[in-house]
């Protein structure tokens, strides 16, 4: 298999040795074209003008078109995913007679499945050691999934940014995504992608947003600079906002939750452009070293900033300016995500949660190091990290959202 040659294994992962329209859409889409400042501010928010009438005022149409058209195509799959959730079925080209040969030989009581799993809660707990506490709140079975889903997007991840990221080609990339398919039609290449192809038999989870992972990855092979916040808001989707609609179905919308499905995923979206942008803020610095600038050209350009100066890495009050403006944004997609978590299982709320505030919380570090992301890495003290967990689990305890005050 050609994954096998290109490096795909990711040895750093597999088995140690030891080691109407929903408001989620017109929310971003004035992220992208407002600006993010307060009403009355320019270019900030109006409560008198809704978002489509400033859209025609925006100053430069064609992005403001191309604005709708990336937002449509990320509402696309919202819409199906969700209509998916709501059917409670698995699309219809995954849907197995009988448990693929492989997984019924992993089912086997020694090894097998089990053990595929293990090794997924193995990585996670190496990786993401807070997501790994929080699952441990959750039923197995959907603790498991989350740990194959978490486990395919590390691979994936470490493609293009991994050790061996400099020989990965389209084509590697390519062959990824035939991987990805097979793994879907009950024909798992390992003992992770196992656990994965296990995982899709039990819970409604669609292929797309996978293979927008992939795709966003193809993305960053090719492409070091970003015109615009519409481009970088298709990134975020495709590299962190897809994580968000592929974790939905597992950890399930609450029995008692009166809001949609399209709105619950709008806010699993909203939570991953929160996290990936937070992401881009705190690397800066890092990124810059290998040659990378995600932030948006125009609006660097807006503030008398240009790549030299994200490569000279000197903080100035432009500088200061421009990440007020980056972190304020950032929040708002937070905010936007906090509702729909309340409408989750309870017992998938607290990993959520705590992701949500710790990741939030870098933010606040990189306020503290006064906009020094070149750098400083804004780090969050453990002392901070073990307070949000249980702030994180009494946030876990609230009703949901759309039960309180007849809210929908
Ligand atoms: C419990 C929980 C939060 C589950 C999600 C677990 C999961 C499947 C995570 C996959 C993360 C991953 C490896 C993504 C690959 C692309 C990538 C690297 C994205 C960046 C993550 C952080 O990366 P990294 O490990 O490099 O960060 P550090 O350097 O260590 O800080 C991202 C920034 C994106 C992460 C995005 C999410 C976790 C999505 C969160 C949204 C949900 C879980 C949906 C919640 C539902 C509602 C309704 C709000």
């Amino acid at each position: 298999d050609g994954a096998a040659r290109d490096g795909f294994q990711c040895s750093r992962l597999l088995p140690k040795k030891k080691q109407q329209r929903p408001r989620w859409v017109l929310c971003s889409l004035k992220y992208g074209c407002l600006g993010v400042g307060e009403p009355g501010e320019a270019g900030g928010r109006s409560a008198a003008s809704p978002v489509y009438s400033s859209l025609t005022v925006s100053p430069g149409g064609d992005a403001a078109v191309a604005v709708v058209s990336s937002e449509q195509k990320v509402y696309d799959v919202v819409v199906k995913q969700a209509a998916l959730l709501k059917r409670q079925l698995r699309p219809s080209q995954q849907q197995q007679q009988a448990p693929p040969a492989v997984a019924r030989e992993l089912d086997a009581p020694r090894g097998g499945l089990g053990e595929a799993y293990a090794r997924c809660g193995e990585i996670c707990e190496e990786y993401a050691k807070t997501f790994y506490l929080g699952t441990l709140l959750m039923t197995e079975e959907r603790r498991r999934a989350i740990w194959a889903i978490y486990v395919w997007c590390r691979r994936t991840d470490e493609l293009v940014d991994g050790p061996n990221a400099s020989h990965i080609t389209p084509q590697a990339l390519d062959r990824w995504e035939r991987r990805l398919e097979d793994l879907f039609a009950g024909r798992p290449y390992d003992m992770l992608d196992a656990a994965l192809s296990d995982t899709i038999t039990k819970f409604p989870i669609d292929i797309q947003p996978f293979k927008d992972m992939i795709d966003g990855m193809r993305t960053d092979l090719k492409k070091a600079r970003y015109k615009n916040f519409d481009e970088l808001y298709m990134y975020c989707y495709y590299v962190a906002g897809t994580v968000g609609l592929m974790s939905v179905p597992v950890m399930g919308i609450a029995p008692d939750s009166k809001a949609t499905a399209e709105s619950v995923y709008g806010a699993a979206l909203a939570l991953g452009l929160a996290n990936q942008l937070t992401n881009i803020l705190r690397d800066v610095g890092e990124d810059a070293r290998r040659g990378r600038i995600y932030l948006p050209q125009d609006e660097l350009a807006e503030a008398g900033l240009s790549d030299e100066d994200i490569f000279k890495g000197v903080v100035t009050d432009k500088w200061r300016k421009f990440m007020k403006r980056q972190i304020k944004r950032a929040r708002m997609f937070f905010e936007e995500a906090e509702r729909g978590v309340t409408e989750l299982r309870k017992e998938s709320r607290w990993p959520v949660w705590a992701s949500l505030l710790l990741y939030r919380q870098i933010l606040d570090e990189i306020e503290a190091n006064d906009y020094n992301n070149f750098t400083k890495r804004a780090y969050v003290g453990k002392a901070k990290k073990v307070l949000a967990l249980p702030v994180a689990y009494g946030r876990s305890l609230l009703l949901p959202y759309s039960l309180r005050n007849n809210q929908t």
